[in-house]
Order: C-alpha cells, then structure tokens, then sequence
C-alpha cells in the first residue's frame, strides 16, 4: 500500500488534506507517492497549528505505527518534484505554478509560505524605519546594525537615553528608573528609540500599565516636537481581550494622576480597544481587509495585546496595514499556548529577537528541530548588534496581588514544568484560592449543585449585558473537545442537568436546543456577523417571554459589541457554526479571565497536553482554581512542550 493510503486509510488524513495529493496526482499521474504523502500532511500540518510540515519529524503530526520515508528520500523526492518550488531567495514570491514550497526544512503550502515571507518583510519593514529622533550612537561603541540598518542603541540603555525636553516627565512616569534595572522603564523608553517592541511577561507583570505609561511618552515627544499627538490604536485577537486591555489601561490612566502627570497628556489616550479583525476592517464573506498596504491603517502607533493569540495569516495581514513609520508595539504571554490557528507567530519573532550569544536566564528552545524557541528570558543583554530590528523586553515581577488567588507560584512551576513542586504546592493546600481535586476528573458529580447553581443563576436576569458579565463568573475549562472529560461531553451533560432543574433554563430534550441561559461559544469567523472563533454570548428570551413556560421565539443569542453595555442580538438560527460553553477547551479560553476556573485534565494521556495548556488554562483564573486531574497526568503534561513548525525565525534572523 502507499504511503499516501496508508495515511488516508487509517483515518490520519482530513478529506481535504487527501483530495489535494489526488488533485495533484490527476495533474501528474507520475507524481511519486512521497510528494503526494508528503502535500497532505503539509495540509494537515496547518490544520495542527504549524507553518508547514517537516519531512524530518512525520511521527510528530501522525503518532502511528507507519514506516515513513528517510528524511534524504523524501528530501530528494521533493526537491525534484514540478509541484514544489524552491526560492532561491526568502524575500521574493515563490511561482504561483507550483502549490508547495520546499524551504528552510520544512514543506508548505505556498499560501502559509507567503503568509511566512510576507510577514518576516512586514515587521523588518516597520523596525528599520527610522524613529523619529535617532539617538546617536554610544561613544567608542558600533552601534551600527549588522544589515548596516540606522544606529541601535545597546540593549538595555534606553531608559539612560531618554532626551533632554522628556527626562522629567519620564522620572514622574517611572520614579524607579533612577535606581536603574526598572524594566518596565526600560520597555517604555525603548518605545522612544524602536519602531517595533515585543513586551513580553505573564499576567499582572504590568505590560498594560508600562504600555500606558510609554504612550504618555510618546504623546509628549510629539507635542513637544510641535506635532499633533500620535493616533493610537489598542487592539487584541478577542473582543474580551480587547475590553479587558482597554479597561487596563483605563484604570493605570486613573493612577497617573497620582503620580502628579498632566492630565493634557492623558487625555490623547484611547479609552477603547477594538479586535484586530474590526480595526482591520472586514469585508463581507471575504477573508481580506479594508486596511492593507496599499490602504495602510490611520494610526502612528498600533498596540497589540494577547500576541500569542494572533495566527500567522492575521499577523501577516496586521503587519502590512501598519503604515511606514509607524510603530508596533505587541504584549503578550509567552509562555501561554500558541495561536490556535497555524503559526506560533510570537514565539518565532521572540526566538529571532534573543541574540544567539546573549545571555539567556530560562526557557530551552521548545521542543526540538524547527520548532521555534518559547523565549521568555528576562532582558537580554545582547552581545552584538541583531540583525532583526526589534526590542524585547521581558517583565518578570508579578504586581497583581490577590488576597483571594495565590497562583503565582504554581504558575512559575508549571511554567518551568517542575511536576514535583507544583504537586507539592497543589497538596500543600497552602495556596489561597487554589484547590486540588486529585483523582478526581468529574466535577460534574462531585460538585454539581455548586456548579449548578451557578448556570440556574444565569437565567434569572433578562439583561444581556448583566447576563455576560455573570456568565464569566465560573468556567469549566478542558483540554480536550472530545472524550469524557471533553467540552463537548461535559457540555451535553451540563445541558441535562440543567433542563432537569426547577428554575431551570434547560429545556426538556437539551441537545441542539436553544434555551433561556445557554451560553454559546462561535467556532468560525464570520465577517458577515462580526463573530470570530471563540466569541461568547448567551441565549436569552425577552422580558414578555420569560414568563412563557416554553421556549418561544422571543429567544435571542446576545454576543458583546463595541460597546461592553450594549451587546449585539442574533437570531439562534442564523448564527455561524457554535457550541455549547458551559464548558470550553482551554485554546478556546486564551484571551479571556473567569472568576472560578474549573480546569479539568483527561484520565488518560493525550499529545495535546502541555505545560503550556496547564498553564494558559490555570492562568485564566482571578478568585478561584479548582484543578481536577491525577498526579501522573500533571506530570505527563508538564513533560511536553506545545511545539510548532515554522521558519518565521530563520527568515527574521537571517533577513530571508
Ligand atoms: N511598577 C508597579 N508598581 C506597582 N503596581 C504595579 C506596577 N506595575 C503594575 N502594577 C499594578 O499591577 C496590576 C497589573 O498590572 P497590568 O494590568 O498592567 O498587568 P498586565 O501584565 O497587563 O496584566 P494582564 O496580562 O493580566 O493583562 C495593576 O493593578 C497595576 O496597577
């Protein structure tokens, strides 16, 4: 049997990823089964979330039994093949004649290839132009560029470099930067000096308030330049990271005043976030934007929050609308799960940004072979000048303190995958707010009238606004969709349960019903809708109908809009695909906080667990974290790595 039905028979391959070998195969009847096996699984690699497949590591995409080509056989097989092109540069286009692309290692489909080369040039684009006051360069110090870019300060020294006309106010913002290694300083200064900033640092590390601080900044560079104050836009992947971000930088606002700021300054701030898909301006039915290289976004400065979130298609798209000259500036967690959607974009650009000889105080590389470096390090004195014009600052000290939720020094052990002092901390019982449910993996049963109780609740306001907001209280947060302890399981029991509740808002046969209080979770964008993967609402029936015993038409899908008082109606059938989200897997929860998170591992081991999961889905938390596994499951997921394919840091690192 060939390898192509091998894969195809044993139900590895999606429908899609085996009609496009057959469809080259019908072009070419002599196309060898290695290049038609090897163009499904570069399909099936983008559906993993990788950039492209790695003909070096097949086990890594398909765990089976299966005698996979030498790496040289396939290698050779592909190079000659008419259906894979092999640019002779990384910057320019690959032929449109031919659907894959053999490059830096990896196998693509051309469109990811493209994405990948479009995106390299759009962040080495937006990083060499030049700010807007270079600082010259460091007295007896090369300061120049090794791609002979304009002048870089040495890492590290921007908060020493702050003009003259700004010292003052940046002595206000950051009254710690004097006593030097203030990082949060540093980042903010960095802004002044580089178009491109990575601000990089787990949650409460204060990225939100130094990014509000460094746009004072920058507002009052322009001002005293004699200019009008940058145009800033906040965006993020999510509408809920968009609203949690602008909510941030509303309150760090509030503390500036402490702080003796001009409340002038302040005042050029944006007091609203907006998803990176409206900002960009979606079309109906179509996956392009209003806003592109040729129509740029009317902004001088684009802060991006939650950048590990955001897929390799969209940052791409992102990149090339930011206009010449203006800066970038992206937050995020490095240490969370990568984008859902193909790409770990972020890792790459913070594996280009760590200079190979610097000193580097944590993470190893993820995983192994191309898969790009999780980064993560503190601030990374570099030895020489990078090639790749971009700053990464990296915050390490948490400020957010909760008496409530002490998670903290789980998060750190989970991070660095230290099984045996994160099971010493979850049964120490020490932690506040953080409960071990060892052994246990169905909350369901164990604590249903607690969980319960929460969802009935969500059916006795008929106000949408106030419903979202109560429905964010407590989440059941999964690893997995499928399987018992799957969203998707949890999900039809929850429903159950509920329709046999007095008050209850379920109905009398739950599945595929919609009733008064079901929380729903999109699972596709619709630009249509203005609905993106992973947005929640609620079904609620209007205030007349509330009254009604039944289920009468007066139901609507209430989802957040622009505004976080007035959510948006959708009628329950013309909604895009969605689930159920009483229970969500931890990818679909990226971007978003709860309350109460109930994060519930399988019995059994699965690939898709990760240190990386564990600690997203533990992150998501602000009062309460119950954690439903075995022991030797945590271990297992704290072993592995969530790894990607991608070349975004070859092409970054050496400009192709
Ligand atoms: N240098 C500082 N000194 C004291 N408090 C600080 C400092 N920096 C931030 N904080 C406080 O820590 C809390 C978290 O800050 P912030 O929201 O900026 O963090 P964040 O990294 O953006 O968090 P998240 O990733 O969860 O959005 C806020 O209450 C903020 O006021």
């Amino acid at each position: 049997m060939t390898l192509l039905s091998t894969l195809h028979r044993s139900g590895h391959l999606r429908t899609l990823d085996h009609a496009l070998a057959e469809s080259l195969r019908r072009l070419d009847p002599d196309t060898p089964d290695a290049v038609l096996a090897a163009a499904a699984l570069a399909s099936l690699a983008v559906a993993a979330g990788h950039a492209g497949f790695d003909p070096a590591q097949p086990q890594q995409l398909v765990d089976a039994p299966i005698d996979w080509p030498s790496h040289e056989t396939w290698h050779q097989a592909l190079a000659s093949s008419r259906w894979v092109a092999r640019p002779d540069a990384g910057d320019t286009e690959s032929p449109a004649d031919a659907p894959l692309v053999l490059e830096h290692g990896l196998l693509y489909l051309r469109r990811y290839r493209e994405y990948e080369r479009r995106l390299a040039s759009g962040l080495r684009r937006i990083g060499d132009s030049a700010p807007a006051a270079p600082l010259p360069p460091p007295a007896g110090e090369d300061a120049r560029r090794a791609d002979g870019g304009p002048p870089a300060p040495p890492a590290g020294d921007e908060a020493a470099q702050v003009p003259t006309p700004l010292a003052n106010l940046f002595a206000q913002l950051f009254p710690q930067a004097a006593t030097g290694g203030d990082l949060q300083a540093q980042a903010a200064a960095a802004a002044l000096h580089h178009h491109l900033l990575l601000v990089t640092g787990g949650p409460g590390t204060g990225k939100t308030t130094t990014i509000t601080r460094m746009l004072v900044l920058l507002v009052a560079q322009a001002l005293q330049a004699g200019g009008a104050p940058p145009r800033i836009a906040l965006a993020a992947p999510t509408g809920r990271a968009a609203e949690r971000m602008a909510e941030s930088v509303r309150n760090a606002v509030q503390t500036l005043s402490a702080l003796g700021i001009d409340p002038a300054l302040a005042s050029h701030l944006p007091t609203t976030g907006t998803t990176l898909h409206r900002l960009l301006g979606t079309i109906p039915d179509r996956p392009d934007f209003r806003h592109h290289a040729d129509n740029p976004l009317p902004f001088d400065v684009v802060v991006v929050d939650e950048a590990s979130m955001i897929d390799l298609p969209l940052m791409a798209k992102l990149v090339e609308a930011v206009p010449d000259g203006a800066r970038l500036v992206l937050l995020g967690d490095p240490d969370q799960l990568p984008s859902v959607e193909a790409g770990d974009v972020l890792a790459g650009i913070l594996a280009a940004a760590s200079n190979p000889r610097a000193t580097s105080d944590t993470s190893p590389a993820r995983g192994g072979g191309r898969a790009e470096g999780a980064g993560g390090g503190a601030l990374r004195p570099a030895a020489h000048a990078p090639t790749f014009p971009v700053r990464h600052i990296h915050l390490a000290r948490g400020y957010r303190q909760s008496a409530a939720l002490d998670v903290a020094p789980l998060a750190t052990a989970v991070r660095s995958g230290d099984a045996d002092r994160a099971l010493a901390l979850l049964r120490s019982g020490q932690l506040s707010g953080v409960h071990f449910h060892e052994g246990d993996t169905d909350p369901l049963q164990s604590h249903r009238d607690h969980l319960l109780a929460h969802w009935t609740a969500l059916a006795d306001t008929t106000d949408p606004a106030e419903a979202l907001a109560r429905a964010n209280r407590l989440r059941i947060l999964t690893a997995v969709r499928e399987g018992p302890q799957g969203a998707r399981s949890l999900n039809a029991r929850i429903e159950e349960l509920l329709a046999g509740t007095r008050r209850g808002a379920g109905p009398a046969s739950a599945a595929g019903r919609y009733f008064h209080g079901r929380l729903l979770l999109i699972t596709e964008n619709s630009y249509r809708h203005r609905l993106f993967n992973g947005d929640i609402g609620i079904c609620l029936r209007s205030e007349a109908g509330t009254a009604a015993h039944d289920d009468s038409g007066s139901l609507m899908a209430w989802f957040p809009g622009d505004d976080p008082h007035n959510p948006r109606p959708f009628h329950p059938a013309a909604l895009p695909a969605h689930d159920s989200a009483f229970a969500m897997t931890v990818h679909k929860a990226q971007g978003s906080e709860f309350g109460e998170v109930w994060l519930v591992l399988p019995e059994r081991p699965n690939r898709v667990l990760s240190r990386e999961l564990v600690y997203t889905g533990l992150t998501r938390a602000r009062d309460a974290l119950h954690l439903h596994a075995s022991a030797a499951i945590l271990k297992d997921a704290l072993a592995r790595h969530a790894t990607r394919w991608s070349g975004l840091r070859q092409r970054l690192s050496l400009g192709a």
